[in-house]
Formats: structure tokens, sequence, C-alpha cells
């Protein structure tokens, strides 16, 4: 895999993205960078990614019978998941008819579904996570909460950024906890995780790039998270050498079990020297934004290297740097990004504005990002950049 032909040629490469929001359309950058043909697709029109690809489909991804027609219709030489919400099992089988998946199908399936992710990180792998239970009725849900004891988390097996997820804090939490659970989810109503609250000093996400030319990992984003979600992101996190040492070995583990070539996010609690592990995305992660103006390559230029086959040898940092998400609430189709000379006034402070066509409750539009002398003085930066901007909602 170390040669690329012309684009738009029998000899040129096809990439096709399933899921086609801000973090696809990096990669769909990226990719093109190389001269490789870009097909994105999501479950709406006019998707980030769509906007900067050769070409898009919109199509339900959940639906296996509509992702293979799409696949056998445009054949491409890498199948690029940039959501959890797929038919992972029609991944298995193009998977083994001799479709590329990145990283691998069996790591797209198994992190669909929180229950495979977890019970091959604790169960196989014997790595820590909090203590955790599953639960499909009121009633083992119940037990769930009283195997685990409060405070306990819960979430839908099926989400991610945080929908369908709260804390249950005492027990006049617990009906509420199930209802946003089977509202939440992104397949209805089911199954729930129930886990045990870990009381973290800090959370990280160590971003890892598994490529032909082995592992290697990007210094330590540090973030925080409002309702599951993520608002601000940091690189480097600062961390004792056991820590770090013991983040890096477990991301190894974890990474090696899935396999294949690209960038995994892999999300962990730190408590002390104690590193605890929670998830992990086979892709670029929100919080990896960061990495947009903190490396020479970032999470999408390595996801987009390595995935191709291309080595990755060493990763350039260039300091301390920042990420602030731009949340925007309301109901409309048309949302102003107001006030930029200011945002952009100082040194060192970039904005992207992700294109997405609409908001409807609340949605990530945008991401400010910042550099300086340290991480305190980046998030700061990053802070006084979002502060000066104005968010206009205009009536649909
Ligand atoms: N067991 C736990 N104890 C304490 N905090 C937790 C626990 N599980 C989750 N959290 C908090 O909620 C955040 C989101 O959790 P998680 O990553 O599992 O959700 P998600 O919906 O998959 O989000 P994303 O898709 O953005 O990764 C975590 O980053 C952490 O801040
Ligand atoms: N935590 C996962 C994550 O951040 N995923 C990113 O958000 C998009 C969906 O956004 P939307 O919900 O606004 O359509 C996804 O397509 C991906 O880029
Ligand atoms: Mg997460």
């Amino acid at each position: 895999m170390s040669k690329i032909g012309s684009v738009m040629t029998p000899v040129g490469r096809k990439a096709l993205l399933l899921g086609s929001g801000e973090l696809g359309k990096e990669v769909a950058i990226e990719l093109m960078r190389y001269g490789v043909e870009v097909v994105a697709c999501d479950r709406y029109a006019n998707a980030p990614a769509m906007q900067v690809a050769h070409r898009s489909h919109v199509f339900n991804m959940l639906d296996g019978a509509e992702l293979r027609r799409i696949i056998e219709l445009e054949r491409p030489d890498h199948i690029i998941p940039e959501v959890e919400a797929i038919a992972t099992p029609t991944l298995l089988e193009l998977e083994k008819e001799g479709y590329n998946v990145t990283p691998t199908a069996r790591a797209a399936w198994l992190t669909m579904n929180r229950e495979g992710i977890r019970r091959l990180a604790a169960e196989e792998l014997g790595i820590t996570t909090s203590p955790y239970r599953f639960a499909s009725t009121r009633e083992e849900f119940e037990k769930a909460i009283e195997e685990i004891g409060i405070p306990c988390v819960v979430k839908p097996i099926m989400s991610s950024s945080g929908h369908g997820q709260s804390t249950v804090k005492s027990a006049a939490d617990i009906d509420r906890a199930w209802h946003t659970s089977q509202e939440g989810g992104r397949a209805g109503a089911g199954r729930v995780i129930v886990e045990g609250f870990v009381d973290f000093d800090y959370e990280i996400t160590l971003l890892t790039v598994r490529s032909c030319s082995g592992t290697v990992y990007c210094e330590p984003v540090g973030h925080i998270q409002i309702d599951g979600d993520y608002r601000y992101s940091w690189q480097p996190q600062p961390m004792s050498t056991a820590a770090l040492e013991s983040a890096q070995e477990i991301a190894k583990k974890v990474t090696d079990a899935l396999g294949g070539y690209g960038i995994f996010g892999v999300e962990l609690f730190i408590k002390g020297d104690q590193v605890i592990f929670s998830e992990v995305s086979p892709r670029p992660h929100d919080t990896g934004m960061v990495t947009m103006i903190s490396q020479d390559l970032s999470e999408f230029g390595l996801h987009a290297r390595a995935l191709l086959g291309l080595p990755v040898p060493s990763i350039r940092f260039y300091g301390p740097s920042a990420s602030r998400a731009v949340v925007v609430e309301g109901d409309t189709d048309k949302v102003e990004f107001d006030n930029l000379e200011q945002v952009l006034a100082e040194p060192g402070v970039q904005i992207r504005i992700f294109g997405k066509p609409e908001v409807k409750g609340h949605r990530r539009m945008g991401v400010i990002l910042a550099t300086d002398e340290s991480v305190d003085a980046a998030r700061a930066k990053a802070e006084r950049a979002y502060e000066a901007l104005r968010v206009n909602v205009l009536p649909r």
C-alpha cells in the first residue's frame, strides 16, 4: 500500500467516510492532500465533510442493506467509520469479502456498543475500569444500581457525546436516569450500562496511532466534559511519569487488541498514579481537535497517513495548546458567528466553523484553538477568544 495513483482514475485511491461531521471534514481534507478521492456519507445532506468531498450519499447508515448497496456501488479502497452509529455487522461481512475497514471492522463493531469494548478491556484484557453492570429492563436496572451503589453513571450502551447519560447521586435520581437512558440512546430504548462513579483527579484522551511503523502516542490531551460532552481540551496534560507510562501501556494493550491502522482516542481517568480505562474511539476524537494547532500532523493528518498504509515514525509537538468547543443552542438554520475581529485579535488563536446546516436543541458548531507559553495561558487565551465570540441565532 505504498503508492497512490492519479485521483479519479483506475489507479487512484478512493476512501468512503461513514459519518461526515466536523471530524470527518478534517479527515477528508487530509486525504485529499494525498490525492485521494473522498466519498462522504451521513444521515443528512450538506454535512460538514460532504462540503469538501468529491461526492456524497445521504442514507441511514444503521441500515445494513443500504450500507452494502452504497459500498458495492462505490467500491472504495478504504471504508472509514467516523461515527459509532453504523450497521457494523455489515462491515464485518464486507471486510471478509475483501474490503478494507479502518482500523478494522471488529474495532468498529466492538466500540459501537459499550458492552463490546467494556467486556474486551475488563474481562479479556484484564484492564482496570469502573465497576459495571448491564441492564435491559427496569428490574435489572434497579438490581444493577443496588450492586454498583450510588453514585453511579447510567448510559445507553449505544450512544455518544453524552446522549442519554446521567449520574445517579441519590435514590431520587434513579427514575429520571432510567427515562433519560431510554430516550437518549441512538438506537432508541434499550440496554444500559451502570458504571460506578469514578472520582478521578483528571481525565485524558491518549491519542494513539497504529501505522506500518508501529505505535506512537501524542502528548496526553486533558479535557473537561459537561453533561458527558466535551467543552475544553488542552495539551499536554501534566502527568506523573508513572501515570503516563501506565496510560501508554493500557492504550497499547487496547489498540493492539483492536488492530489495524489509524488513530485511536483512548479515554482514561487518572487518580494519583492510577489509570482507569473508560472507552476508546477507533477514529479521531473530539477532544483531539486541539492537535489542529499543537502538532505538525493533527490527529486527522495522522489518521489519514496511517490508514493509507504510510509510515508515522514520530509526531512533532509544537507546544502548549487548548481548544474550546462552540456549542450553540436554539432552533435555527441560520447562525452567525459574529465579532470575529475580536475573537482573532490575539496572536496564536484560530477558529474552525464546521458548517453544520442547522441546530435543534444544542449542537457543537465550531471550535476555538489557541497556543501560548503554558497550558494555563493557552486555556485562558482560548476562553478570552470564546468570550469575545457573539453567536447570533436567527429565526428559520
Ligand atoms: N464512570 C464514570 N465516572 C465518572 N465520570 C464518568 C464516568 N463515565 C463517564 N464519565 C464522564 O462523562 C464523560 C462522557 O462519558 P463517555 O465517554 O462514556 O460518554 P460518551 O457518550 O461516549 O461521550 P463521547 O462520545 O464524547 O466520548 C466522561 O468523559 C467523563 O467525564
Ligand atoms: N463525540 C463524538 C463526536 O464528537 N463526533 C463528531 O460529531 C459529529 C456529529 O455531530 P452532530 O451530532 O452535531 O451531527 C460526528 O460526525 C463526528 O464528527
Ligand atoms: Mg467518551
